[in-house]
């Protein structure tokens, strides 16, 4: 499968296909790092970053920022001293679609 990242994430309304189990297991494989939680039965991808301090914590986030609003679709982002939680998941469709998985990869090259 071509690399997530580079692919383009998709309009996901409220009725978009949730991804499958099928599907979870291929992309995970590109984002072993990220966690699949499920939080009031919504599933979410989520992974936290660990930084030296708060100001480098902080320009992460507003790294991840500047891909969300490229792709339209944004994370829910937790900013600590030293580290930044980050979850995807389809707000509309309350819960996962393919878009999550290619930001939560843009994500990991952000941090890189
Ligand atoms: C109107 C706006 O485009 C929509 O609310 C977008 C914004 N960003 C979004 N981000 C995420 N993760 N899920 C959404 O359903 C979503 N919807």
């Amino acid at each position: 499968m071509s690399n997530l990242s580079q692919q383009q994430c998709e309009a996901c309304s409220w009725d978009a296909p949730h991804v499958t189990e099928a599907e979870i297991e291929e992309y995970k494989k590109q984002i072993p790092e990220w966690q699949i939680v499920e939080r009031d039965g919504i599933m979410q991808l989520e992974r936290v970053f660990k930084f030296r301090n708060f100001k480098q914590a902080l320009a992460f986030t507003n790294d991840v920022g500047d891909i969300a609003e490229e792709a339209g679709h944004h994370p829910a982002l937790l900013t600590e001293w030293g580290k930044v939680t980050v979850t995807w998941w389809s707000h509309e469709m309350k819960g996962l679609h393919k878009n999550d998985f290619i930001l939560a990869a843009r994500t990991d090259e952000v941090a890189a």
